[in-house]
């Protein structure tokens, strides 16, 4: 029967049932099918031994006890004990085989949906909070291992037990047996009502459980501006508002289970009583044995824990389809891009850039983010585009490296269209330096190596050396073995900058593109991390995302972007020459500083000017430099 599922705010509504749920997820038993079948019929052979185990006991109740012959005793004690170590062998292999398919199908269905998730555009990441998508890693996983291994297998076992008891108790009384079957239907209705009460239940409980992930990695991923702005506190009630929601689940979901067992129990043991009562008079009237009373009674017992098993699979089940559903929920999000392309391109040189007529819009955005854009960047050039905030720079780079398609012109790289080039290919070709310097919790080398992982100790330290980060690697505890805490802790902006350039340096990829390289650097940081990335950009085809106007004399280009198009491109001098756009922002550059208040009279008398980009950010001379200051080397 379908399931509707109620979504979450941002999330889609969308009906699964257990059908689809297998159809999704069996694929992942492919190569275990027929390990799957021989642990479930190594399982079916173990009931099978305890059925048999069972009659050979009524036989010797009634051959050797109830006689007191010791002869009649040896011939099924001997039965007896093999089918017992042939029980006990299918048993085991069975469970263990068993075991080992669902957890090479975690292996599987988890590296699966993390190559998906990997594949996933920078908005989807955006749109879904980390904790909750670690938790669908964990948890989920398992409940959908849960439901498509373990729940089969069960329930094949339990189907077969269930089979095999009751046939053997019909065999022996078949009126008895009746009688107590008619209780059988008091077991599914108990197992019904607690299985819906334990979806909702356990729906609840996965969301919270998400939810404090998310506080968690929000909060201490954070934590700097917690504790500046004084936010322990409320951070803390966020984490008890959602731990208090999965107690509450906690509570009532260990609540139906607890009950649930005794409530089987009360039901099994009323059924017990009723046969023996039932079992003195059949036998006063001869129509069965002792030892037959005593299986009848044994078969009984065996049935009702399969039967129990039934109820608690149906929850095991109900429980696991909740997770299953925000599994497929998240793998139905389609990669932005295909990765088809077949095409290499030229072996011999790298043949530069171009953007032409390219309009893109951000999935779900009413307006466009680049509109008709056209750029050529030759091979071993240098350009810089910049332009105000929201321009549609950075959704250059996001396009170059293929995060998404333009929904119009094209994009071509070495004299091939993207699209026709192996992902792998073009991302092998461009190196991001990005904005904000992704640090690996790992040592200093390791993050170096991050691109090149094949990379020797030489060649680390030969980039490092080339970014200028050799010194200051080699003063930290352990040199290059040092552990760099999360996100870089131990380290200054500057010097994180400068493993990025020495990761960069590494790849050693014909295209290189910068995303605002100085960004929130102070001056001594930037002239650091200057000579570096000249360095780099030397023998590679750049694009130099920047507002800083003072990095354009590096340029052999400047590309002026506003609102998603190109408005004016030249070299400096001729920007200037020019007396558009640009040459109007630079020449803010001499223009004294707005008054921001009272503007005290030591500062206002400071002969340096202050510097200002395109973001219409205002330095005091204090805190930037000068063009001059920061390279004495450019003639302007
Ligand atoms: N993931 C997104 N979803 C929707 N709109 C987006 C997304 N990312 C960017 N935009 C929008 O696209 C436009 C261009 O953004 P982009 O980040 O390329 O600007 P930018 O020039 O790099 O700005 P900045 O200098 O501030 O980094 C902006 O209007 C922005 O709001």
């Amino acid at each position: 029967m379908p399931l509707v599922v109620g979504s979450p705010v941002g999330r889609r509504e969308f009906v699964v049932g257990v059908r689809e749920l297998f159809r999704r997820f069996w694929p992942f038993l492919r190569r275990n099918r027929a390990a799957l079948l021989l642990a479930g019929t190594l399982l079916v052979v173990s009931a099978l031994m305890d059925t048999a185990a069972i009659w050979m006991f009524m036989v010797l109740t009634d051959d050797a006890l109830v006689t007191g012959e010791l002869a009649a005793f040896w011939a099924p004690a001997a039965a007896w004990l093999g089918i017992a170590v042939m029980g006990a062998i299918a048993s085991f292999c069975g469970g263990f085989l068993s075991a080992k398919i669902a957890e090479t199908f975690l292996l599987r269905l988890r590296a699966h949906v993390f190559e998906h998730v990997q594949k996933m555009p920078p908005h989807f990441f955006a749109r879904h909070k980390s904790g909750d998508l670690i938790a669908r890693f964990s948890g989920d996983v398992e409940a959908v291992e849960r439901l498509v291994v373990s729940g089969i297998l069960e329930t094949v076992t339990v189907l077969v037990s269930v089979i095999l008891y009751a046939g053997a108790a019909l065999y022996l009384r078949w009126d008895l047996a009746l009688l107590s079957f008619a209780l059988a239907p008091v077991f599914w209705a108990v197992a019904r009502k607690f299985s819906k009460q334990l979806r909702a239940v356990s729906t609840e409980e996965r969301a919270a459980n998400g939810a404090i992930s998310t506080v968690v990695e929000e909060g201490l991923s954070n934590i700097e501006l917690v504790q500046a702005y004084n936010q322990q506190e409320r951070q803390l009630a966020k984490l008890h508002a959602q731990s208090l929601r999965w107690f509450r689940a906690k509570l009532a979901e260990a609540r139906l289970s607890v009950l649930y067992a005794p409530l089987v129990t009360v039901v099994e043991t009323i059924c017990i009583l009723l046969v023996i009562g039932l079992g003195i008079w059949e036998i006063s009237a001869q129509r069965i044995t002792i030892g037959g009373l005593m299986a009848f009674a044994a078969y009984l017992g065996y049935l009702y824990p399969p039967l129990q098993n039934l109820g608690q699979i149906t929850m095991t089940v109900t429980a696991a389809r909740a997770a299953a559903e925000r599994l497929i929920e998240m793998l139905d999000h389609r990669p932005a891009v295909t990765d088809d392309g077949r095409r290499q391109p030229p072996a011999d040189r790298h043949r530069g850039i171009r953007f032409e007529r390219v309009g893109f819009r951000y999935p779900g955005a009413d307006r466009a983010a680049l509109v008709d854009f056209d750029l050529q960047v030759r091979p071993g050039e240098f350009v810089m585009i910049t332009g105000p905030s929201g321009a549609g720079k950075s959704t250059l780079t996001k396009l170059l490296l293929r995060f998404y398609d333009p929904a119009a012109g094209r994009l071509v790289v070495d004299d091939v269209n993207l699209s026709e080039l192996p992902l792998q290919t073009l991302r092998d070709t461009i190196t991001l330096v990005p904005q904000e310097v992704a640090v690996l919790h790992s040592t200093v080398a390791d993050n170096i190596a991050f691109g090149v992982p094949t990379a020797t100790r030489a060649e680390i330290v030969a980039a490092a050396r080339e970014a200028d980060a050799d010194e200051f690697i080699r003063g930290l505890p352990e040199g290059y073995d040092t552990i760099l805490g999360e996100r870089g802790a131990l380290l200054s902006g500057g010097q994180r900058r400068r493993i990025a350039i020495a990761r960069a340096i590494l790849r050693r990829a014909p295209v290189l593109v910068l995303d605002e390289p100085t960004n929130g650097l102070d001056f001594a940081s930037t002239r650091r991390v200057l000579d570096p990335l000249r360095r780099l950009a030397r023998s590679r085809t750049t694009i130099l995302i920047s507002h800083d106007l003072d990095l354009a004399a590096e340029a052999d280009r400047i590309v002026v972007v506003s609102g998603g198009r190109v408005i004016e491109q030249g070299s400096h001098r001729q920007l200037l020459a020019g007396g558009g756009h640009y040459a109007k922002l630079h020449g803010r550059k001499s223009e004294p500083p707005a008054p921001l208040g009272r503007t005290p009279a030591s500062v206002q008398n400071r002969r340096e000017q202050p510097h200002r980009g395109f973001s219409g950010e205002l330095f005091g001379p204090d805190e930037t430099p000068t063009v001059r200051q920061l390279r004495p080397w450019v003639p302007i």
